[in-house]
C-alpha cells in the first residue's frame, strides 16, 4: 500500500475512497483499524473511524493506531481526512489529531485544506465558503454536534492546537506548485491552511504535496495525489446487488431534510422521533416487520428541523440523544440485514458509523459515483451494497438515485 488515509467518519472515508479510486488507485475502505494485513493489489487504504466527535484524547489514540497500521502496510504518505465543512469544536479533534500524527510521522509542516469545489466548498483568504455563503451562514452553525460558527479556518484551528497556524493564499497557489512548496518550507513547525477555490488549485496542491508525510483536509486534497504515485483516472466496473432495500436517515442537515421530503412523497416512510426513542416506546421489531412488508424501499428517519433537534437535546442532553438514536440505527441495520435486506442507503456520517458497526462490516469495496463525494460500496464477501451519504451531499432525489446505482442501474 502506498497511500494511507485516516478518516474521522465513515461517510468521509467513502468520499475520499471514491476520489482515490476514480484517480486510478486500487482502493479499499476499512471499518475501524484492521487486525490483519491486506491484499497486495490495494494501493490506497482508507481507515474509517468514528472519531470526529469523541473525546480528543480518544481520537488521538485511535488515529495513531490507524497510522501505525497503515505504516506497517507500507504507506509512504498519510492523509487525515476531515470534513469539508471542518466539523470540529474548540476541543478538537482536527487540531489534536493532526498534531499527534505530525509528531508520530516526524512532520514539521502540515498542509491543511478542506476545499471540495465540486461540492461547493472553497477556501479563500483562510475562510471556508459553502457555495456562495460563509461556513457560519451555511446551516452548519446549527449542526447538532459540531456547530460551525466561525468561518475563518485559521482561527478555528488555532483554538485547537498549540502549533502555530499559517496561511498560503490563493495567489501563491495560482503561482503554481513551486510557490506553494517554497511558502510551506518557510513555515517551520506549523499547520498551514492552503486556499483552494477550483479543482485546478487542488491539482496544484497535490503536486506540491508529493513529498509530504502528512496532509489534513477534505477529500478534495486527494484529487491530485494518485498521479504522484503514477496512477491515471479510471472508471469502475461494478455489478450491483438486487433485492430488498431500505433508506436510513439520521442526518439533520438541510440537504438531507430536503431529500427526506422528496423521497417521502413517493415511498413509504416512518419517522423515529427522539421522544419515542428516549422513552423506549419504539419497538424495533415492529419497525423492522413493517419495513420488510413494503414493496418500495422504505425510509426510516430521525432527521428533524434544528428547533426540534435543539428541543430534544435540551430535554435529554446532546450526547445522550445522539447516542440513543445512533444505537437505534445500528440495531435496525443489523436486524434488516438479517431479514434479507441487500441495499442500504444511509444519510449522515455518525449515523453511517453506527450502521456499519451494526452490520459488522469490516472491508468495503469501492464502486461508482452516485453523487459528488458518495460512491456505491459493497461489503466484501457479502451480497450487501451500501451508500453512505454525508449530511450535506447529494441532490434532492439522492435516495432514489442511490438505490438505482446500488442495484447496478447506473
Ligand atoms: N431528531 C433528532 N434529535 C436529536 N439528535 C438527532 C436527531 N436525529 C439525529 N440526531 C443525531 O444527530 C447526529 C447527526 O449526525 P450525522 O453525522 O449522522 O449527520 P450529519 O452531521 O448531517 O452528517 P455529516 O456528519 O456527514 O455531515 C447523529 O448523532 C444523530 O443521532
Ligand atoms: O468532507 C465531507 O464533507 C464529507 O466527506 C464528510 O466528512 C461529512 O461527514
Amino acid at each position: 500500500m502506498k497511500l494511507g488515509v485516516i478518516a474521522d467518519d465513515f461517510t468521509g472515508a467513502s468520499d475520499i475512497a471514491l476520489m482515490l479510486s476514480e484517480g486510478g488507485m486500487p482502493t479499499a475502505q476499512f471499518v475501524g483499524v484492521p487486525e490483519h494485513s491486506i491484499d497486495d493489489h490495494i494501493e490506497a487504504g482508507v481507515v474509517g473511524l468514528k472519531s470526529r466527535t469523541i473525546a480528543a484524547a480518544d481520537a488521538v489514540a485511535i488515529s495513531l493506531e490507524a497510522c501505525d497500521w497503515l505504516l506497517s502496510q507500507g504507506c509512504q504518505q498519510i492523509i487525515f481526512k476531515v470534513c469539508s465543512t471542518f466539523d470540529s469544536t474548540d476541543a478538537g479533534n482536527i487540531g489534536p489529531v493532526t498534531e499527534a500524527l505530525a509528531d508520530r510521522l516526524g512532520e514539521e509542516t502540515v498542509l491543511v485544506c478542506p476545499a471540495f469545489p465540486e461540492n461547493g466548498r472553497s477556501v479563500y483568504q483562510g475562510h471556508l465558503f459553502v457555495k456562495d455563503v460563509l461556513l457560519s451562514e451555511s446551516g452548519m452553525q446549527h449542526h447538532p454536534l459540531t456547530p460551525m460558527t466561525d468561518p475563518d479556518i485559521r482561527r478555528v484551528l488555532a483554538r485547537q492546537t498549540s502549533r502555530s497556524v499559517k496561511h498560503i493564499s490563493v495567489s501563491d497557489v495560482w503561482a503554481g506548485p513551486d510557490a506553494v512548496i517554497q511558502n510551506a518550507s518557510k513555515a517551520g513547525k506549523a499547520m498551514v491552511v492552503v486556499d483552494a477555490v477550483r479543482n485546478e488549485d487542488l491539482m496544484t496542491f497535490g503536486r506540491a504535496a508529493a513529498s509530504r508525510k502528512l496532509l489534513t483536509g477534505g477529500s478534495g486534497i486527494a484529487l491530485g495525489l494518485p498521479q504522484n504515485f503514477g496512477f491515471q483516472p479510471e472508471t469502475s466496473s461494478w455489478a450491483g446487488v438486487s433485492g430488498k432495500a431500505v433508506v436510513l436517515s439520521g442526518s439533520c442537515s438541510a440537504a438531507t431534510r430536503g431529500q427526506v421530503a422528496a423521497y417521502k412523497a413517493s415511498a413509504p416512510s416512518r419517522e423515529l422521533n427522539a421522544d419515542d426513542i428516549m422513552s423506549q416506546r419504539l419497538s424495533l421489531q415492529e419497525v423492522v416487520e413493517w419495513a420488510i412488508r413494503q414493496d418500495t424501499a422504505p425510509l426510516l428517519y430521525s432527521s428533524a428541523d434544528p428547533a426540534i433537534v435543539a428541543a430534544a437535546q435540551d430535554k435529554y442532553g446532546r450526547e445522550n440523544s445522539a447516542d440513543a438514536i445512533e444505537k437505534v440505527f445500528a440495531n435496525l441495520a443489523a436486524a434488516l440485514s438479517h431479514e434479507g435486506v441487500k441495499r442500504i442507503v444511509v444519510a449522515g456520517g455518525e449515523t453511517s458509523g453506527a450502521v456499519v458497526s451494526g452490520l459488522q462490516a469490516d472491508t468495503l469495496e469501492i464502486g461508482p459515483k452516485i453523487a459528488a463525494g458518495v460512491p456505491a460500496l459493497k461489503v466484501a464477501g457479502r451480497p450487501l451494497a451500501l451508500a453512505l451519504k454525508s449530511g450535506n451531499f447529494g441532490g434532492p432525489e439522492f435516495f432514489s438515485e442511490a438505490l438505482s446505482v446500488l442495484e447496478g442501474r447506473v
